[in-house]
């Protein structure tokens, strides 16, 4: 299980959280929605160890991300907002340095970028440098940073911001795998088709609170709406 408790982070006199706490398990897809700015990013951010919270407590199967780094890394994989990839290096070189960062070498190593590749179909782009790489190619050297370790948990920030139709069937076959081989995955998204079709919770920002979190269709059952959509918009206060 990975769960924060209590989140609060404030940007000078900008509160993005006030009280966040939610939480996802081996073996489950949970979505984590907001409006724009309603601090699902910073969330994820602290989540992962990325950024250090005000107040709030993370644990990552138990270990505080912040005391044991080492350890709660090698189980997260974490795909954050901006990919952040090396221009220089290939896609290979990318997944062999995070690999090493895991504390990877050798047969083992190469045996985990061979799947990896071919989970993520990349084989026509494993040599080459990301250097001018397109959308849809970054985001799968991204994708492939963070599980080429087999963690037991994936972190996505909205993974399928800016992919082409067959590479968001991809992807959300790739998640349905990984969920049903025990990963837990936590994404943020935007696109209520796409939550409704992978989540079996979600996880609701508003106010700088997580005002919800529960399953789509109890999510829709409590608000009396007629789709996850309408649903989420009263739930924020926007209908
Ligand atoms: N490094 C930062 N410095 C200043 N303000 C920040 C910083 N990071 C986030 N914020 C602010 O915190 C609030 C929450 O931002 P965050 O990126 O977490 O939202 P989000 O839900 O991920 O938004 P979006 O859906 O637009 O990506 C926003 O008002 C944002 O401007």
């Amino acid at each position: 299980m990975i769960s924060v408790h209590g989140l609060k982070k404030s940007f000078g006199d900008l509160i993005a959280i006030s009280d966040v706490s939610f939480g996802f398990d081996k073996g489950e897809i949970v979505a984590l929605l907001g409006g724009n700015g309603s601090g699902k990013s910073t969330s994820i951010n602290i989540m992962t160890g990325l950024m250090i919270p005000d107040e709030g407590h993370v644990s990552v199967q138990g270990l505080d991300p912040f005391k044991n780094p080492i350890d709660a890394k090698k189980k997260l994989g974490v795909f954050p907002d901006k990919a952040g990839l090396y221009p220089n290096l290939t896609v290979r070189e990318h997944l062999q340095f995070f690999g090493h960062l895991q504390g990877m070498t050798g047969k083992t190593l190469k045996t985990a970028i061979d799947r990896t590749v071919r989970m993520l179909e990349m084989e026509d782009i494993i040599d080459r440098r990301t250097k001018g790489f397109s959308h849809g190619q970054t985001v799968k050297t991204a994708l492939g940073r963070a599980m080429v370790h087999g963690p037991d948990y994936l972190i996505l920030d909205e993974p399928t911001r800016g992919l082409d139709v067959y590479a968001v069937r991809q992807l959300r076959h790739l998640l349905m795998r990984l969920r049903d081989n025990g990963t837990g995955i936590l994404f943020s998204s935007h696109v209520m088709q796409e939550v409704s079709l992978l989540a079996n919770r979600v996880a609701v920002i508003a106010d700088g609170k997580v005002c919800a979190e529960e399953t789509p269709d109890a999510l829709i059952a409590e608000t009396g709406a007629d789709t996850l959509e309408d649903a989420f918009m009263i739930k924020v206060g926007l209908k």
